[in-house]
């Protein structure tokens, strides 16, 4: 019997979401989910999965991850593509924070060697990396600087000296989309960007140093720089303020381009525009200089966080070699070419807490993982495990070259807070050897392990699915949280 009366199993991985499901699909859903997680599936979002499939123009199924939880209007862990011709684009299937997005960097240093000095290294990078929420940084820009920052993302960074150019070859579209335009930004975006620059944020934002744990590829491990009880830091945030607010005023736009262009919805949620038309080219523009603004953001953390290693350790540079192994979004919409039915296909992807997964080859990887494919950066939670897992090419066949993007939410943050009253989350983590600082005064509560799905069956049905191979195992030793 189906958890959700309606879907269809179709095998171990995958449920089908018929179309009829609700009125108006134009396409089946396939949701990557074995039994367990199917468990775990709420209504609520399967029936997104479902609204996703009658919005005009989408190319092949509507799609969505293992981490699957309800989103505003598209699902948390849904792919959805558009015919660029004929397709809408929609800010509901990217989500508020555009370009969230994890960072993960690897080191010289071994698990031995931090281990004596976790408790310092956690309170020195706690100064130096701005957390929490409406946190501002040590970055003021005025609004021809924050125009720049929109147009050139990481490349802004290393040319203020955040970092090496050479960290830019292994950041998703090298940190930087073209066609951001940031004069279709408004004022008040402008105004919550323009101290934000350099900040973590707050909630499920983190900053988490952690050792690889298990190898599962060596070869592949080895051509990434990973190996066993080496130190890697994870950094995940996104576009803050700015992203934030480019997506409410674009929501507002989209709302009158659906009736103007008299598309029909079953979700006010999922307001559109035709990808061509002036308004879906205005927010493709503006999500762009958001996405921009998280690669810089995602570069400036990085390069503080370099700073503290080598002042706790007292190494040089070339003694610490912390450099990025790669950097993905996990909420953008990016222009693609895909084989639709056998034939070549320009398709704007909506991935929405999903990561991108292109496999070996694939052109738009940077030379040195071309014969890998991409690495892949999977959180798990401040408790349990991380993941590092590899495009492969059933991700081109069945999910656009995508992929899941983290454990998802189990527990809404009212039910965290309720289950960990009178228990003391950051004690519990400690008496497992894991130091976590965090700024919000509920955070730790609210985005406890239990709160979020366990990301090793995440993980494990992407990858028996075969859309990302499992490479490394992160464990976590210290955790700043928002
Ligand atoms: N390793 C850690 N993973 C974490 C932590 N907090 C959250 N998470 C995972 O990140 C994803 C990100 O999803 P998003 O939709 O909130 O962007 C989330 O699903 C969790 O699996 C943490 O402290 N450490
Ligand atoms: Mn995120
Ligand atoms: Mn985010």
């Amino acid at each position: 019997m189906p958890k959700i009366e309606g879907t269809e199993r179709i095998d171990q991985y995958r449920i089908r979401v018929p179309k009829g499901f609700v009125q108006g699909m134009r396409t089946e859903g396939i949701i990557f989910v074995d039994e367990i997680l199917e468990q775990e599936l709420e209504l609520d979002s399967v029936r997104q999965v479902a609204n996703v499939a009658t919005l005009p123009g989408i190319v092949g199924k509507s799609l969505a991850m293992p981490d699957i939880h309800t989103g505003y209007g598209f699902p948390i862990g849904g792919v959805a593509a558009f015919d660029t011709e004929e397709g809408i684009i929609s800010p509901g299937g990217v989500g508020y924070d555009i370009n969230c997005g994890v960072r993960l960097l690897k080191s010289n240093l071994t698990r031995d060697e931090i281990e004596p000095r976790i408790k310092e290294l956690v309170d020195l990078l706690y100064i130096h990396i701005p957390s929490g929420v409406g946190s501002t940084g040590k970055i003021k820009l005025n609004y021809e600087e924050l125009k720049k920052v929109a147009r050139k993302g990481a490349i802004w960074a290393v040319e203020q000296g955040y970092g090496e150019p050479d960290d830019l070859q292994r950041i998703e579209s090298h940190g930087c989309l073209e066609g951001a335009d940031p004069e279709v930004i408004s004022k008040k975006a402008y105004e919550r960007g323009k101290d934000q620059l350099g900040t973590l944020g707050s909630g499920n934002h983190f900053l988490e140093v952690q050792y690889v744990a298990e190898i599962y590829e060596p070869e592949i491990a080895e051509a990434m720089g990973l190996f066993k009880n080496q130190v890697t830091v994870m950094i995940h945030t996104g576009s803050r303020g700015f992203g934030h607010q480019i997506c409410d005023d674009y929501v507002r736009e989209m709302i009158q381009a659906t009736k103007k262009y008299g598309i029909e919805l079953p979700d006010k949620e999922l307001a559109c525009a035709p990808f061509l038309s002036k308004e879906g080219q205005r927010y493709f523009a503006a999500m762009k200089a958001a996405a921009n603004y998280a690669w810089a953001n995602r570069q400036c953390l990085m390069h503080w966080t370099r700073e503290v290693f080598l002042r706790v350790f007292k190494l040089s540079p070339k003694e610490l070699a912390m450099s990025v192994v790669y950097d993905v979004a996990h909420n953008i919409a990016k222009e693609e070419i895909h084989m639709v039915n056998g034939k070549k296909m320009r398709v704007v992807v909506h991935r929405k807490g999903a990561t991108r997964a292109f496999p070996k080859g694939h052109p738009e990887l940077p030379q040195c993982y071309t014969h890998i494919g991409q690495p892949v950066i999977i959180p798990g939670d401040m408790g349990r495990v991380s993941f590092v897992l590899i495009g492969q090419d059933k991700a081109m066949q069945e999910t656009f070259g995508s992929t899941c993007h983290g454990a998802g939410r189990l527990l809404s943050r009212t039910q965290a807070i309720k289950k960990a009253k009178g228990r003391s989350i950051k004690q519990e983590l400690a008496n497992r050897g894991i130091i976590v600082k965090s700024a919000g005064k509920e955070t730790l509560a609210e985005e406890m392990p239990e709160a979020y799905k366990d990301v090793s069956n995440v993980v494990d049905v992407v990858h028996n699915a075969g859309l990302a191979h499992k490479v490394v195992k992160l464990k976590p030793m210290g955790v700043i949280k928002g």
